[in-house]
């Protein structure tokens, strides 16, 4: 039993070069898991044979695994890299940057845990307006399900219950989370505890579930479906190779056959030596949405203007690889609550013992929990503009059935009790309603910058660069005011006031990034550095103000008053969202699913146009993004994607 357990048999690319494997899975964890965790799919053949190629390690830590530290994603044992993108003309030349983890498990291993399947409306969308039949709500949902053991629901139907991603609702622990639920039944929005319940409203305040096991711990993919005692059950059929980057896929150009992958330790080494492993059936790629289509057009696949400068040969040309990169996109709103009601508390040292206290000995406390224990979502069409209150009707039909695709919610109010943005910390216990706009217009593209496996590719991070991005998020950011001044009006015992919003000094809040490059990208973590006050006395702090902290305590009131949702103009939350517009690290799409090559990357059951034997299984298929955080959409994925091999291989087989 794990810290105990025997050591997790990983394999060095030394080990597999030369030999040939049934399937090769390229990074990520999902599919790889799903094809070998079940004797009963494609290894109930036992000479099948699995080769994973992962860029990080195993690596598992007692940190990584609780819940609350283990997003601590920049912390430097947490295998996690970050990427900048390119300068965006929209912010200012603000650049994004945006993090994954690169370890077995994915970003599983640092992510925020929160488990939701998104609206059935939006998997409808993928069948009706892409013409992806086989992804309509009927056709995903028995994946999700077969995917999760929902023990927060035990008696749902519409829930798995025997899978391996074990999730459950463990708080809220905060005393403030019942005043935003008020807050959000007076703008119109109904409480539900089950956002994965496909008869859920499409609008509605929703306490969410997180990957989270009975003992407290966090559950990656890795744990789920390629834990220790997985691979070392299966390690005669199975190899888990870790330390390399796949550099390249062998490809037969006559028959576009994938015969092999070309790897090299990931860390460039002095013998920087390239190794191969052979395909007999597939290569399956799960890279993730920005290091996917890297890959493939490193092995000549994609747009020939982004392969053959960089001297590579362009084996088989599809435009789409690397296009439509799209994500969900944040303005941090923030309000000041006493540090009791924030996770700021753990910062202190009295906070971090006492809820290591309660995690240890009862499992429960903050620790135990995501940062972001509910999130509203809402329909920027069914707000009204002079109330900002929610439409349960509008032209004639119900904007809450959220099997609808024109009631998919375009923005989630995530609530994240601290910062929201490392950089606007003066010192304040800060509680986040974080509006996101989760159905943006924007697209963006992933480009080559070398040739080099190693390099990250080039990302060209789109925001508001339509018109409807600039609408919504206006709309978003008046709601979300309106939202905190109604957890004030429903009792809150404490003063609560805006301190990060539309309307608010900008100079001040200029001052917080001076000293920092410009770029932006580091939603909250929770352990950072916790600067000194800058003037203003945070509300859970004694200090007692000096004359300088009073004139600048009068200028926060002063600009606090101007933080109101019916005065607000759109040009300040225009000014105020360029300088603080933040990626939620939901990117995906950037090798969509489609009907035919000419606008997108892989078909309906997952392989790349035109190629016979190379499938992609990771966040970068999604025709269009989910409205939900997008693990589940990609378990969801992945799950089918076995499927597909296992009924595939077996029905040849027959034949
Ligand atoms: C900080 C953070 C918090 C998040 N919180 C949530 C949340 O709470 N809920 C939610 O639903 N979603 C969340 N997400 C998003 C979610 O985790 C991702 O959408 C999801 O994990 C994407 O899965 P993937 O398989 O596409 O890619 P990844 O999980 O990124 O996996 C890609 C893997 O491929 C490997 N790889 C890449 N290139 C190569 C190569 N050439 N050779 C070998 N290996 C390679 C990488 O090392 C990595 O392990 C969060 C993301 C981040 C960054």
């Amino acid at each position: 039993m794990w810290p105990f357990s025997s050591s997790y048999p990983e394999s060095r690319p030394e080990d597999v070069d030369g030999r040939t494997f049934d399937y090769i899975v390229v990074g990520g964890k999902h599919l790889r898991s799903s094809v070998m965790a079940r004797p009963s799919r494609l290894s109930e053949d036992p000479t099948v044979s699995v080769l994973v190629l992962e860029k990080g390690r195993v690596k598992d830590s007692w940190y990584n695994r609780i819940p609350l530290l283990g997003q601590n994603y920049d912390f430097p044992w947490m295998q996690a890299v970050s990427r900048l993108s390119e300068p965006i003309t929209e912010l200012s030349g603000r650049r994004m940057r945006l993090w994954a983890a690169e370890a077995v498990g994915g970003t599983t291993r640092i992510n925020a845990m929160l488990f939701t399947r998104g609206a059935p409306g939006g998997y409808n969308e993928w069948a009706q307006s892409f013409g992806l039949d086989d992804w309509g709500w009927d056709k995903v949902e028995p994946f999700f399900k077969k995917s999760e053991n929902a023990v927060g629901h035990p008696d749902a139907a519409h829930r798995g219950h025997s899978g391996p991603i074990e999730n459950r609702q463990p708080g809220p622990w905060l005393s403030s989370i019942p005043y935003y639920e008020k807050a959000a039944t007076a703008v119109g929005l109904p409480v539900e505890r089950d956002l994965n319940d496909p008869k859920a409203s499409a609008q509605g305040f929703f306490y969410l579930d997180q990957t989270i096991d009975a003992k407290s711990r966090r559950v990656s993919a890795d744990r789920a479906w390629l834990n220790a005692d997985i691979a070392i059950e299966r390690k005669d059929r199975l190899s888990v190779c870790t330390g390399v980057v796949a550099s390249r896929l062998e490809i037969d150009p006559r028959g576009k056959r994938v015969t092999g992958v070309h790897v090299r330790h990931a860390r460039r080494s002095s013998a920087d030596k390239e190794y191969f492993a052979k395909a007999r059936r597939e290569v399956i790629i799960c890279s993730g949405t920005v290091c996917t289509p890297q890959l493939l057009m490193l092995s000549g696949i994609g747009p020939r203007d982004q392969i053959e400068p960089r001297g590579i040969p362009l084996v088989h040309e599809l435009p789409a690889v690397g296009r439509n990169l799209t994500d969900h996109h944040a303005i941090p709103i923030m309000h000041e609550l006493p540090l009791k009601d924030t996770l700021h508390q753990i910062e202190t040292l009295w906070g971090i013992l006492w809820h290591l206290f309660l995690y240890i000995f009862f499992g429960k406390g903050l620790l135990a929990d995501s940062t972001t224990p509910a999130s509203m979502f809402a329909r920027t069409s069914a707000i009204d503009a002079q109330s900002m209150t929610v439409q349960t009707a509008a032209h004639g039909y119900s904007t809450m059935d959220a099997a609808e695709p024109r009631n998919i919610p375009d923005i989630e109010l995530m609530l994240i009790p601290l910062r929201a943005v490392r950089e606007m910390s003066p010192g304040l216990s800060l509680s986040s309603i974080y509006p996101t706009l989760v159905q943006p217009f924007s697209r963006g593209s992933i480009e080559l910058a070398s040739a080099d496996p190693r390099q990250h590719p080039r990302i060209h991070y789109q925001v508001l660069s339509d018109k409807r991005d600039v609408a919504a998020a206006r709309k978003a950011a008046r709601f979300t005011m309106r939202i905190a001044e109604e957890f004030v009006k429903a009792g809150y015992p404490h003063p609560a006031p805006l301190t990060f919003a539309p309307g608010m000094d900008l100079d001040y809040l200029d001052s917080l990034f001076a000293e920092r490059d410009l770029e932006l990208g580091s939603p909250a973590a929770v352990l950072p550095d916790r600067k000194p006050a800058l003037g203003v006395p945070g509300i859970g702090e004694s200090k007692k103000p000096s004359p300088q902290d009073a004139a600048a305590a009068k200028k926060q009131q002063d600009a606090v008053a101007k933080m109101d949702w019916r005065t607000v103009t759109d040009d300040e939350i225009d000014e105020y969202v360029r300088r603080v517009y933040v990626t939620s690290l939901h990117f995906s799409s950037t090798c969509r699913m489609s009907l035919g090559p000419e606008d997108g990357v892989v078909d309906q059951r997952l392989r790349v146009h035109g190629m016979r034997n190379l499938r992609i299984a990771d966040a970068s298929v999604f025709p269009k993004i989910p409205s939900a955080h997008t693990m589940a959409p990609t378990v969801m994925v992945a799950e089918r994607c076995a499927d597909f091999l296992k009924s595939e291989w077996e029905e040849r087989k027959e034949k």
